[in-house]
């Protein structure tokens, strides 16, 4: 059922009918996160995918990955409407544009050193009127009552969102809600800690670890066709060569690219931990368990990709 999930590109498709992704990513603590998430959503099939990055540094991205549109900080967030008034994805100005398709917000921030910054761009991220991944460090800056109120508001209006917790990002979210729980009582139950977790949000949430567990806010009930009474999915492929630094950032490019080819957020959320966790096998097949860092999952994950197409 996943494989039909996937976008595979019609025959008169153009880069732009492939969907354009945003990613909002990295910081100078974490500039590699931005190339690693905005490299996924390319090899996830987004036609037209831009980097806004930390203003000085755009050259310094632009040679490292070629093919991304690299945009300074400033240039974004003066380009689209603060308050996501308009058509989806609208620039503020009178360009011509196609629409952007989604947004992803928050691999590589620096949520400590660069507080302000990191929330002020997920808060914006949030304002536009398309789905949007927050990831990273844009979960920290997300947690508290603007963030809650804005994504919240999101799910009012039918926007999607999808959060991309690791487990201490978990505990953050869930202390922001005032989710009762232990750490403990969460990890024997992470199921039921996503469900909860998406409820509280109104957001799909894609609660990380050795297992990954997709959770959907009641609206996207419909979204996992032939799921069981709850909508939440566990997703057990995949090993200990993904527990390295970066391959969730990875993941979050993947899940952003999936959507921006109009894949329901749910949807994007599960297949796109599905493909990664294969990735990462064929990464490990090819080399070693131990030796597997994140670039070997972008480099494996065309052929995963294509295993699941043709299962
Ligand atoms: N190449 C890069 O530029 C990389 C950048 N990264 C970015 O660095 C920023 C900080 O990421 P961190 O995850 O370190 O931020 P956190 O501030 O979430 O740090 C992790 C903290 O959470 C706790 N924790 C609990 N459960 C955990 C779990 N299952 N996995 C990991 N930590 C757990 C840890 O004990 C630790 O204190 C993010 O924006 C992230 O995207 C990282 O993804 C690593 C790679
Ligand atoms: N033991 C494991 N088995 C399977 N998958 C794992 C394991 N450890 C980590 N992962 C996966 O690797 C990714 C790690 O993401 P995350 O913790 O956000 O790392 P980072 O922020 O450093 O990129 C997640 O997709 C997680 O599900």
């Amino acid at each position: 059922m996943v494989a039909s999930w996937l976008p595979v590109p019609a025959r008169d498709a153009h880069k732009y009918r492939r969907g354009r992704a945003l990613l909002v990513a990295g910081s100078r603590a974490y500039p590699g996160a931005a190339v690693l998430a905005a490299r996924a959503a390319q090899r996830m099939g987004a036609g037209y995918v831009e980097l806004a990055v930390p203003d000085g540094l755009e050259a310094s991205f632009a040679v490292a990955a070629p093919s991304l549109v690299v945009r300074g900080r400033h240039d974004w967030q003066s380009r689209w409407r603060a308050d996501g008034a308009g058509p989806a994805g609208a620039p503020a100005n009178d360009v011509e544009e196609p629409p952007l398709r989604a947004i992803c917000v928050g691999p590589g921030f620096d949520a400590q050193g660069d507080a302000d910054e990191s929330r002020s761009l997920v808060l914006q991220a949030l304002s536009c009127p398309v789905p949007v991944l927050v990831d990273g460090g844009g979960l920290t800056a997300l947690c508290d009552a603007e963030g809650l109120r804005l994504v919240r508001r999101r799910f009012e209006r039918g926007l999607d969102t999808v959060l991309t917790p690791h487990a201490g990002e978990a505990a953050r979210l869930a202390a922001c809600v005032g989710l009762e729980g232990s750490a403990a009582e969460a990890e024997d139950a992470p199921d039921r800690r996503a469900l909860d977790l998406a409820r509280a949000w109104g957001a799909v949430v894609c609660l990380k670890g050795p297992d990954t567990y997709v959770a959907a806010p009641a609206r996207s009930q419909e979204a996992f066709p032939g799921a069981s009474a709850l909508p939440v999915r566990a997703m057990r492929w995949g090993g200990p060569e993904l527990a390295k630094a970066g391959t969730g950032d990875v993941l979050a490019g993947m899940i952003a690219g999936l959507m921006a080819q109009g894949t329901p957020a749910s949807r994007a959320a599960f297949a796109g931990a599905c493909v990664h966790a294969l990735a990462g096998s064929e990464a490990a097949r090819r080399g070693s368990v131990v030796s597997v860092i994140p670039e070997d999952v972008l480099d494996a994950l065309p052929a995963a990709l294509n295993a699941l197409l043709m299962s």
